[in-house]
């Protein structure tokens, strides 16, 4: 009699180990690969999982096993990919299972549609051959060619090759101001590496938003190759698809967001990771991943070429290529001739910048506005040009508070403050809602504590700041750009498409607007709430701030040959003397590396220094504070606080209270890496024996390791 079939099969569990089956020739067919995705019987339901193991024997008594009971119509995933998965695992203290299986599509973890699903994938290609495109390449989405590039972008582009040697790891910054035409170089390069039949490239990006103009941009340069998208915006169906075409190698160009990291592409042949320096890189729930991190190792692994590109690196990768441990590019000019904006700081606390009382100048009676800007945005309108006005905070106001009481309107569920929101263009009432649990109530006509009938709203956000601004500038087009306003009828891609048509005179928005656009005709940028985002318990704070400031600078004058045009920032802070704002003032961006990278060379922290951190939620925060404080005595007593590794105390997190949650957590901190990884393995293999999936059994708290966070 044959050997029986055993396979090993990891399933979306927070378990670090598979699970052992039967594989049944007869109705199933030959044995598996490993990275093949079967439907197993688990308990009394199924579930889809991953083969990560073939053999003839299994450490369980084999009549009690369960056999697989389908294999889906996919093949296997290709082995550098499963090297990805493990490593991930490995490295963010994930269980396999729970680190691959998230990365399948729903659409191909429905097992029962499996036929179905491929059948509407294939025979479409059969039917309706494709039909052969004619290599035109569609200059007015952005491409430019290489012939068209200014000597930095050529050289840069050279530069890229020839250190492209074949089956040779090699990590590249490009550092570039905004508009110097990184862009262009980076697919130009691509070009070249895709030429390789069969080849493929990854190229990530930051957000959703930014995906559709970058979309055209792309397929401009490739309009023969099969491109696929994958961003949380895209439809299940959709992404089923692209991911599909992805593995099979059918795609040759996959564009997408930090989900696209993990996505098994058998011809991988480079890497391109924009605005490598974007916090959304990083996933903050689940397995905790950096998508740059992964995508350097992947890069590694396979012996590939990767381009980091930004204009304001992270502190991380902007030492690498310092140090000479990544090739170092750069970019030093505008591509289209323009200089950089002016960047004017507005002192709020000056007398001089404020309105006084009476002042004839003042446009209405409550715009926030300090004097400067004012007068700069009636310039800017004289000029026909567009003005952006940043604030970081949607709504009307953050704030609801009771002028006879100190009743404010707080969230139950979390302690943060509701915001309210005026009444909305579909006939919504004005509403109070909480912007961390989602809780919405509508808004109440007395004080709820004293009954005081005068409500007042503290602060201001985009709704309140647009107002304003429609009153003082009756004549000027006004645009809202956040996520309430594009959620309405109109996408983000059509209100983007307004400011760039030249619809619009003024637009008011949050970060949103300020990334990546390549806008024609903005001549003013003001930025209204820095000094919100200027103090933080968060170490990186700073270095956050700087990037956003340079990003949104960078939407202003990008077209503006004539230097007297070549666009202004406005920034209005009580601290202008804060590094920040002084690097700032003179487009100084290695000079403000070096000073952060001084403070936390003192400060001993990343990266110069590793950490990792322990999440705690529970009903109390005493609790989630107590399994931490038990968790570092254990650490203690166990001897695995060695020299070298700096256990902190347990604090609560910045926002303690989220939906009715209280959390905490727990940072260590070591200068070796090893020491650092080894610890956080034995304080999963310790929390994993007494607990749950991830709730520890005694103290009902769930916990999470995290490694590399980077919000403290
Ligand atoms: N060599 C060139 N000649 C003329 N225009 C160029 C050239 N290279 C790029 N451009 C144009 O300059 C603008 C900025 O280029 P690109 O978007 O590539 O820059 P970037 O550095 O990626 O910008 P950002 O960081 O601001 O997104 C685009 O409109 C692009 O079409
Ligand atoms: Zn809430």
């Amino acid at each position: 009699m044959a050997p029986p079939i055993l396979v090993q099969v990891v399933v979306d569990k927070p378990l670090a180990q598979g699970f052992d089956y039967l594989w049944d020739q007869e109705a199933l067919g030959v044995a598996p690969e490993i990275g093949h995705v079967v439907e197993i019987p688990f308990g009394r339901s199924t579930l889809v999982g991953l083969v990560i193991k073939v053999s003839d024997h299994s450490e369980y008594e084999i009549n009690k096993l369960k056999s697989v009971t389908k294999l889906a119509p996919l093949p296997p995933m290709d082995a550098a990919a499963l090297r990805l998965m493990n490593f991930a695992s490995q490295y963010y203290i994930h269980g396999l299972g729970e680190t691959i299986i998230p990365t399948i599509p729903q659409m191909w973890k429905k097992s029962s549609d499996w036929e179905k699903t491929l059948e509407k994938i294939n025979p479409s290609e059969v039917k309706k051959p494709q039909k052969k495109k004619i290599e035109e390449p569609a200059r007015s989405e952005g491409y430019i060619d290489e012939s068209q590039l200014n000597e930095a972008q050529e050289n840069a582009l050279n530069q890229l090759r020839v250190s492209g040697v074949e089956n040779e790891f090699k990590a590249t910054l490009l550092q570039g101001q905004t508009g110097s035409g990184k862009t262009a170089v980076f697919l130009n390069w691509l070009k070249t590496i895709l030429n390789v039949e069969g080849s493929q490239a990854l190229i990530l990006v930051p957000e959703i938003n930014l995906t559709p103009q970058l979309e055209r941009r792309v397929r401009a340069y490739f309009p023969n190759k099969k491109m696929v998208v994958l961003h949380s915006g895209v439809s299940e169906k959709k992404r089923g698809v692209a991911w599909y075409e992805a593995i099979t190698g059918k795609a040759q160009i996959v564009l997408g967001t930090r989900l696209a990291a993990l996505t098994p592409m058998p011809n991988l042949r480079a890497i391109v990771v924009d605005e490598e320096h974007d916090p959304s890189y990083k996933q903050q729930d689940g397995i905790r991943y950096s998508a740059r991190d992964l995508a350097v190792w992947r890069a590694h692994d396979l012996k590939i070429p990767i381009l980091l590109s930004s204009a304001t690196p992270s502190l991380e990768t902007w030492m690498a290529a310092k140090s000479g441990r990544y090739q170092y590019l750069r970019l030093d000019q505008r591509a289209q001739g323009a200089s950089l904006p002016k960047v004017h700081l507005i002192n709020t606390k000056d007398p001089q910048n404020q309105f006084s009382p009476g002042d004839a100048n003042k446009p209405v009676a409550k715009i926030s506005l300090s004097k400067p800007l004012v007068n700069a945005i009636n310039k800017n309108l004289q000029n026909k040009k567009q003005s952006l006005v940043l604030i970081n905070r949607r709504g009307y106001a953050p704030v609801l508070s009771c002028s006879a009481c100190s009743w404010l309107s707080k969230c139950q569920q979390c302690s943060s403050y509701m915001v309210m929101h005026k009444a909305g263009a579909l006939g919504r009432k004005p509403v109070l809602s909480c912007h961390h649990c989602g809780l919405v109530k509508t808004i109440p006509t007395h004080c709820p504590d004293c009954g005081n009938a005068d409500l007042k709203t503290l602060g201001q956000g985009t709704q309140k700041l647009e107002d304003s601004i429609e009153e003082a500038w009756s004549s000027a087009r006004v645009l809202r750009v956040d996520t309430d306003s594009s959620r309405k009828s109109k996408g983000a891609e059509e209100l983007f498409q307004e400011i760039h048509d030249g619809n619009v005179d003024i637009v008011v928005g949050t970060q949103m607007i300020a990334k990546g656009h390549d806008y024609q005709n903005i001549g003013l940028v003001a930025v209204v709430d820095a000094d919100s985002r200027l103090f933080s318990q968060d170490f990186r704070a700073a270095e956050r701030l700087f990037a956003q400031l340079v990003q949104v600078a960078g939407r202003a004058g990008r077209a503006s040959k004539d230097d007297e045009q070549s666009g202004d920032i406005y920034i209005e802070t009580q601290f202008p003397e804060a590094a920040v704002f002084q690097y700032l003032l003179r487009h100084d961006v290695d000079g403000f590396l070096s000073h952060i990278a001084n403070e936390r060379d003192e400060a001993k922290l990343p990266p110069f220094s590793y950490q990792g951190m322990v999440h705690a939620e529970a009903k109390s925060l005493d609790k989630a504070i107590q399994f931490l404080n038990a968790l570092k005595g254990h650490l203690k007593t166990q001897g695995l606080i060695s020299q070298g590794l700096r256990v902190y105390d347990p604090v609560p997190k910045s926002m303690v209270r989220v939906a009715g949650v209280e959390r905490a957590q727990l940072v260590l901190e070591s200068d070796d890496r090893r020491q650092l990884q080894d610890v956080l393995e034995a304080i999963d293999l310790d929390l994993r024996d007494s607990s749950q999936g991830r709730i520890s059994k005694n103290e009902k708290v769930r916990w999470l390791i995290e490694r590399d966070p980077i919000s403290i």
